[in-house]
């Protein structure tokens, strides 16, 4: 799965280049995705995400570079790329004026199946996708996630290897969203190659065994999730306290604590192990600091997000209210 020969590798492009009359949008990315795995493309509003699917879904062309998508060359032999392919998302191709279940026969029609073969995979899909209920209504009537499910159900009619999913669970609740993972992983299991799209870090964190962060028209950062938490510091315990007296003698007593007076809050480094934990303990104790809440902060992707997207700094440690802590 892990391995880079060419063969091996669903997607392999190379200094992609994209502009909207003076607007560059891509300037130059590459992205590599080996067959079988999950790759994350995560990026704020506007970081050129959808114009990256687009390219490599040949749904438009690249200003520059290269890239091959199911080992088909996306310039020169476009066709096969998309009969590889199969493309949900932004561009939803629901078509709500008929029923689920029609939708899913039209898909198996343009794909060259036959009746009972369509009937078939059809019949299959809407099991699969838990719309078996929903099957004879009109999709218009369907909700968010049922629209969404019914979107990827159509793809998977052409049995494609690698799925483009444009930001898949944008808008879905909490359940929804869940769910939306478990077909996900589902499809990775059985061997489809996902190129994702989020917004959503912890989308990114759950599925991805790559990530790439886009900014401002680069790659800013690719790896793991965990190698990507390792590029940035931001490891802290904190600690707050309710009397101001307790906190300025505290932060005293902690010259090397980062102060936020306003909020009577102490920040500690931390690798936040037992280890480390155990050492600040005993020296609050021995010091005889009692602070009012003690939580322990270890950087996530939502730490990478910011100080790779961020315009001003790739090095700050994130504050408390932009990171998960667990409290104790
Ligand atoms: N057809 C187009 N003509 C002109 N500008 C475009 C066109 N398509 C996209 N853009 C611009 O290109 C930039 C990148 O758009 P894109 O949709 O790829 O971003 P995205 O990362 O998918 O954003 P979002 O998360 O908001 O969907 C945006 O500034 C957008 O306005």
């Amino acid at each position: 799965m892990t391995t880079t020969t060419p063969e091996s590798l669903a997607i392999a492009a190379e200094g992609l280049r994209k502009s909207y009359g003076d607007k560059l949008v891509l300037d130059g990315i590459d992205l590599v995705v080996p067959t079988g795995s999950v790759f994350a493309l995560l990026g704020p509003n506007g970081a050129g995400k959808t114009t990256a699917v687009k390219i490599l879904s040949t749904l438009i062309t690249t200003d520059g570079g290269q890239g091959r998508v199911g080992g088909h060359d996306l310039a020169t032999d476009p066709q096969s790329v998309r009969a590889a392919i199969g493309v949900t998302g932004q561009f939803s191709a629901v078509d709500g004026l008929i029923t689920g279940e029609e939708n899913m026969l039209l898909m198996a029609d343009l794909h060259h199946l036959s009746r009972a073969e369509g009937r078939r995979v059809t019949a299959e899909l809407l099991e699969r996708f838990d719309l078996v209920e929903a099957a004879k209504k009109p999709a218009s009537t369907y909700s968010g996630g049922m629209k969404r499910r019914l979107d990827i159900a159509m793809t998977l009619v052409g049995s494609p290897r690698i799925i483009f999913l444009d930001e898949p669970t944008t808008g879905l609740d909490p359940r929804s969203r869940h769910n939306m993972w478990g077909i996900i992983r589902g499809l990775v299991a059985g061997g489809v190659t996902v190129f994702l799209t989020t917004q959503y870090l912890e989308e990114a964190d759950e599925l991805a065994d790559r990530i790439a962060v886009l900014n401002d028209g680069r790659i800013a950062a690719e790896g793991t999730a965990d190698e990507l938490k390792r590029l940035i510091p931001g490891g802290h315990v904190r600690l707050r306290f309710t009397d101001p007296a307790s906190y300025q003698g505290a932060a005293v007593s902690l010259r090397d604590a980062t102060r936020d007076d306003e909020a009577l809050s102490l920040q500690i480094p931390s690798d936040g192990s037992q280890r480390e934990l155990r050492s600040i303990l005993d020296w609050l104790d021995s010091a005889g600091i009692e602070a009012d809440e003690l939580t322990v902060h270890t950087p996530d992707l939502d730490d990478v997000f910011f100080a790779l997207t961020s315009t001003t700094s790739t090095a700050t440690v994130p504050g408390p209210t932009q990171s998960k802590e667990n409290a104790r």
